[in-house]
């Protein structure tokens, strides 16, 4: 054993070249997990499987092995092949999973404390409610999904034990493994970070990678693949630990046997290959269930609140997910239902499984304990195998059918679909009725009271990857949310009037009196529950510009002027009867503004989300009060920025979304929609305008996170409005030639929507195919006439050697932005020598990631803290009050902007 543990895992390495002009690239994962070979443990007969040495002893002295509880030839093999896909210093192979975690908690001494999650497999709770009986080890259960909820009971000279789970099971939460092992690190660095890494095998997921000091897998799942063994795997780095498993696992004498070995070894040499296909499989199955309306988990969805930190530490969902029917009976009868999933614990095989944890794997823990951790006793765990996924899909429709859980509804073209059955349905009802009671989300319909709140929000710019102008015509157009982001801010008056102050364009800044400066005349409300006519009210338009503008001297700004009649356009729209709310509303940006990366989607729905908060026509949960006093510096409330995803119901981000597309229409004239849609929803898009004679919609999709792209902003100001306009005149005079491009923007469209939601496709394909479609679509767009030299010569400059760069214009062109993708090899020093050559151009380049959070609305709860900036109460005492946050935010620099706004408090997102 101590031969193969001492070895370097690298002992397959990138053969030399063999010619200087063709380069070898290390071997990829699946091509590790089937080349099985130990340089140090040659077979003298050169077998090309690894013979199962079944003997209990061997002969002789000074010999390598003597008894196989201590070392054995095909285990040295085993341990040796899954140091190596694991890219770790050791591997240990034990007789189960549960036998790897037996190994690792002897590392404990009583009075130890060991901090672990509260949504573990059944059998890891049941060993470590054992050993706080028998050994004295003192065990803390906490939501892992939260790494502060570590931080207080991190314990120098205590804590001995972090154990963590990433997606959990059977709930698939997600623990920020790398955020948690930094904290640990930091406060308890004697204390291990243990990671169960079943649910991933090393193939999705390498824990030691992200800071973990022992990591453990059942084998009897993915590794092994063919539930015909039971076995469990520690890796490690550290040399001391090493040492001490050794010797535990020796004393104890659990080590695996030959015959289990030789089994593992061959199962491992497939990982990679099933585990492709039985993610892709359960990605199918998860977005079935979405659809029907169940709640899924599945860290592959896009609604899944860890996703984004999933996807930062492993490179794919994993085949295992779980939902909820409503009704326990329901749930029994739809397992018992199946016939293709076989009703079984455990998972990780070929073949498809399903289960209800609380009945089967999760038994051992007790009822009331299953409530207290929120493990539903109506849950079902699928775990997707290697059989044709149209079949697993069948079989699941055909048992929620059997069970009663879904039901045939009539489509409008006749067809007809299934959709979820209304038996659990009024229990989600009902339960989103006492939610509006309790906390008072969702829409208006009462009548509203005075408001003395400041409201501040936030929405994401966008960057359009392919599709921008021909969206406009129905076609898809792919787009993210970019990391820059508008911000707006209300602060209650009570004088009956109404300013806007606009920083980012020249400081403009107006107040109206609500009652006489405004042309109520020429307005008909859209009243509570209604919609916006699709087109703008013209009549209402040219009342505000003509009447109720300030002086043209003061608003030649054809920017302001705009953002201006965009403003008032909907607070007039919005109100009806006496009820006019005053207050200041101020908008500031860290985007640059009218440079194609959707400002002004973003200023929109700052101004939707503001106005329909102030007209109490959309609500949000508030927060029960501070335990504490706030302060300036410390909001009194557990700083939860970014962990407010999802926390805005869909109908409130739908109804901000509506009046977004209002406002973009002020704006833009014809917008397509894909840029209110990014701002409110963020995350990426596949985004289809409807009305072109096909369905319209969007989509999310998934793995944008992962790519780099560089965004320069050419600084050549240019006004969508009339650049879509310039389209529409193209197409009516030269069909011939804007038809074919905008068709042939479709095909590219699809094929990147395609790429990007296929796992099965290597990152290298993904990356050459986004680079020939991203020049493709910058030549379409070329044709419609919305490029610019100047995004030209950023094109040149980027694609010149030595970076050999892809780079499109995007959003409206004309000048604006220019996007480009950065590969992932391609070198720190080349992407700085470039960012230099385009500063030195004048130009401004930015690197980002993209597909971050959409609508964000920070959660009133320091309304104390901050007084309202009204005008009156700045007059009164102006020295003796506290900051306003409205006076703190105009006072910050724009690169302080967004830390700032997060640092508030806690922002709710959609
Ligand atoms: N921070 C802001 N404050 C006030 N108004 C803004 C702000 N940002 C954008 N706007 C409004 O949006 C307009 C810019 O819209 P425009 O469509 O030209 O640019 P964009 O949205 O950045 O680009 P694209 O639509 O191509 O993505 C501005 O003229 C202004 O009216
Ligand atoms: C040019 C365009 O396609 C994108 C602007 O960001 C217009 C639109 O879709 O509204």
């Amino acid at each position: 054993m101590a031969a193969s543990h001492s070895s370097s895992p690298f002992d397959l390495p990138t053969p030399l070249p063999d010619s200087p002009s063709r380069r070898r690239h290390a071997y990829h994962f699946s091509t590790q997990c089937a080349t099985v070979e130990n340089p140090s443990q040659k077979d003298q007969y050169g077998s090309s499987s690894v013979p199962i040495y079944q003997t209990a002893t061997f002969k002789g002295v000074d010999g390598q092995y003597d008894y196989t509880r201590s070392g054995n030839p095909t285990r040295s093999h085993l341990e040796h092949h899954l140091a190596k896909i694991s890219s770790a210093q050791h591997a240990f192979t034990v007789s189960s999973g549960m036998a790897s975690l037996d190994v690792i908690t002897r590392l404990l001494k009583p009075g130890d404390e060991v901090i672990a999650g509260d949504d573990l497999y059944g059998g890891t709770n049941r060993l470590l409610s054992y050993l706080k009986v028998h050994g004295g080890v003192i065990i803390h259960h906490v939501d892992t999904t939260n790494p502060s909820t570590i931080l207080p009971l991190l314990n120098p000279g205590k804590t001995a034990m972090v154990l963590l789970e990433s997606p959990t099971n059977p709930l698939l939460k997600i623990a920020d493994i790398a955020q948690i092992a930094s904290d640990v690190k930091q406060r308890t660095p004697e204390a291990l970070v243990v990671v169960d890494n079943t649910m991933m095998s090393p193939y999705l997921q390498r824990p030691l990678e992200h800071g973990a000091d022992l990591v453990y897998d059942s084998g009897t799942k993915y590794l092994s693949g063919h539930h015909d063994l039971m076995a469990g795997v520690i890796i490690c780095n550290r040399n001391d630990i090493a040492k001490q498993i050794a010797f535990i696992i020796n004393s104890v004498g659990n080590a695996l046997t030959p015959f289990d070995s030789f089994l593992l070894l061959r199962g491992i040499k497939t990982l990679a290959i099933r585990m492709d296909r039985q993610q892709t499989s359960a990605m199918s199955v998860a977005s079935y269930l979405h659809r029907l309306g169940f709640l899924v988990h599945y860290p592959g969805l896009a609604d899944h609140p860890g996703r984004e930190i999933h996807e930062k530490l492993a490179n794919g969902p994993g085949a295992v997910l779980s939902f909820v029917t409503g009704d326990k009976a329901m749930s029994e009868r739809i397992v018992g239902s199946t016939r293709l999933w076989g009703i079984s614990v455990s998972f990780g095989a070929v073949n498809s499984l399903i289960s209800m944890p609380c009945l089967m794997s999760h038994a051992s823990i007790d009822a009331a304990t299953r409530a207290a951790r929120g493990l539903p006793e109506d849950l079902i765990r699928l775990c997707v195998g290697i059989e044709d996924p149209s079949d697993l899909i069948e079989d699941l429709e055909l048992a929620l059918l059997e069970a009663g859980a879904i039901t045939a509804a009539p489509l409008a073209d006749g067809g007809e679909h299934y959709i979820r059955t209304t038996a659990s349905l009024p229990r989600a009802i009902a339960k989103l009725a006492e939610d509006v009671k309790n906390t008072g989300l969702g829409l208006r319909t009462t009548p509203r009271k005075q408001e003395n709140r400041e409201w501040f929000v936030s929405a994401p710019g966008k960057v359009i990857l392919f599709g921008e102008h021909a969206v406009v015509y129905g076609v898809t157009a792919i787009a993210a949310a970019v990391d820059l982001r508008c911000y707006g801010l209300t602060s209650p008056r009570h004088d009956g009037k109404l300013s806007l102050k606009l920083p980012d364009l020249h400081n403009f800044e107006h107040t109206w009196d609500i009652k006489t400066d405004l042309p109520w005349d020429a307005v008909t409300p859209v009243l509570p529950g209604d919609v916006h006519p699709p087109t703008l009210d013209q009549k209402l338009v040219d009342a505000i510009t003509h009447r109720a503008l300030p002086p043209a001297a003061r608003l030649e700004n054809a920017q302001s002027r705009a953002a201006t009649i965009a403003f008032l356009y909907l607070y007039m729209v919005l109100t009806h009867e006496d009820e006019r709310p005053s207050f200041n509303f101020i908008a500031r940006s860290s985007l640059p503004v009218g440079a194609g990366l959707g400002s002004s989607a973003s200023y929109s729905s700052c101004v939707a989300t503001a106005l329909l908060l102030l007209h109490q026509r959309v609500s949000i949960p508030s927060l029960p009060p501070p335990s504490r006093g706030a302060t300036p510096t410390d909001p009194a409330h557990v700083h939860v920025s970014h962990k407010g995803r999802r926390a805005l119901p869909t109908e409130v981000a739908d109804e901000v979304n509506r009046w977004a597309f209002i406002a973009e229409k002020v704006l833009h004239g014809n917008p397509s929609g894909v840029d209110n849609a990014v701002a409110v929803f963020g995350g990426a898009l596949a985004f289809t305008r409807a009305g072109f004679g096909k369905k319209g919609g969007m989509e999310p999709i998934h793995g944008f996170k992962s790519l780099k792209f560089l965004l320069t902003d050419s600084k050549v100001p240019r006004d969508t409005k009339a650049l879509v306009a310039g389209v529409a005149v193209r197409k009516e005079n030269d069909p011939d030639v804007i038809e074919p491009a905008l068709e042939a923007i479709q095909v590219i469209s699809d094929e990147a929507r395609r790429a990007l939601s296929d796992l099965e496709l290597s990152r290298e394909s993904l990356l050459t195919g986004l680079t020939t479609m991203i020049h493709e679509n910058h030549a379409h767009l070329v044709t419609l006439g919305v490029s610019h030299p100047v995004l030209e010569a950023i094109r040149a400059k980027t694609a010149a050697e030595p970076f050999g760069l892809a780079t499109k214009l995007t959003g409206a062109g004309g000048g604006g932005c220019a996007v480009t993708l950065i590969p992932d090899d391609f070198s720190d020093s080349a992407l700085r020598e470039l960012l230099v050559g385009l500063e030195k151009d004048g130009y401004e380049p930015h690197v980002t990631t993209i597909g971050g959070s959409g609508l964000g609305i920070l959660s009133p709860y320091d309304e104390n803290n901050y007084p309202s900036g009204s005008d009156s109460e700045d007059a009164s005492a102006p020295e003796k009050q506290p900051e306003s946050l409205r006076k703190a935010f105009e006072r910050q620099g724009v690169e302080e902007l967004a830390p700032w706004a997060e640092g508030r408090g806690r922002w709710l997102y959609v």
